[in-house]
């Protein structure tokens, strides 16, 4: 399967940012490219203050819309890494979708772990200040396997991918808004251990650059493959790189060292 990784500096203009996003899928599907994958908050980033005015309805609001009509018109999957779902009028959900080619909304996830986090002297992020966290995980059926969803944070609680890969997952998708500091310091070693450790490709679109004054992305969207290796990155700023997945890696992984197979929990599922 053939996948287009894009690449975003999304801002808080949504039609400049869904005319950006309809160029690469446009793009991908001259090349060939049978699924897209889009950065977490593709469609809008912004103050906190705005976050919610911008928060739409799934199916029913204008990106998700805009975006099956799309899938529809090139007969590829987009993997709609996040928008602002709409909760109620002081939270949303930073919500992950996947798109059929018919333009049928075939999975939604809802990023579970929100990224409240401080380094001293250098960074202050409260999602949970606008953002409901979800409940529960989600894989969905693709042609060339199943796929387990996430989005950014979600990144370091390495149990949510385990969970993916023993219910025969074989891609994860990890669409990120990552802060260019954290993203220099862990955002390829961690990507590059979930695929490692679950023997899955992962594929990780990230935005690139500042979207908000004062805050910057780290970017390096990228597709690793079930050994561990970059097989596909982006470049600075923003664009779109491709990548082939090959089943015969995954069998390949497994097959020669099938830690999957030889785990042990009985001796450390006892451990909180
Ligand atoms: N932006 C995020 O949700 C996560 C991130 O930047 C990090 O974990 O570091």
């Amino acid at each position: 399967m053939k996948v287009g990784v894009i690449q975003l500096n999304t801002k808080w203009d949504k039609k400049e940012n869904l005319d950006t996003i309809k160029k690469y899928v446009e793009e991908a599907a001259a090349e060939k490219a049978e699924l897209v994958s889009l950065p977490e908050y593709c469609n809008f980033m912004g103050e906190e203050k705005d976050k919610n005015k911008n928060a739409e309805e799934i199916p029913n609001g204008e990106t998700t819309q805009e975006l099956m009509k799309l899938a529809k018109q090139h007969e590829m999957y987009i993997h709609v890494g996040s928008i602002l779902e709409k909760k109620d009028e002081e939270k949303s959900y930073n919500t992950s979708l996947m798109i059929d080619p018919k333009g049928e909304l075939v999975a939604k996830y809802q990023k579970i772990h929100l990224f409240d986090i401080e380094i001293q002297g250098v960074s202050k992020y409260m999602e949970s200040n606008t953002i409901e966290n979800g409940q529960k995980p989600q894989m969905v059926e693709l042609p060339f396997g199943k796929a387990g969803l996430s989005i950014c944070y979600d990144l370091r609680f390495p149990e949510l991918y385990r969970g993916y890969a023993l219910d025969g997952a074989d891609i994860l998708f990890i669409p990120a808004a990552f802060t260019r500091y954290t993203g220099m310091l862990h955002w390829e070693p961690l990507l590059r251990a979930r695929a490692i450790e679950n023997q899955c490709y992962v594929i990780a679109a990230g935005q690139f650059g500042t979207n908000v004054p004062g805050k910057a992305c780290y970017g390096n969207s990228m597709v690793i493959d079930p050994w561990g290796t970059v097989v596909s990155r982006a470049s600075e700023g923003v664009g779109i790189t491709y990548a082939n997945l090959d089943k015969k890696l995954i069998e390949s992984a497994r097959e020669s060292i099938p830690s999957l197979k030889n785990r042990k929990p009985e001796y450390y599922d006892s451990l909180q």
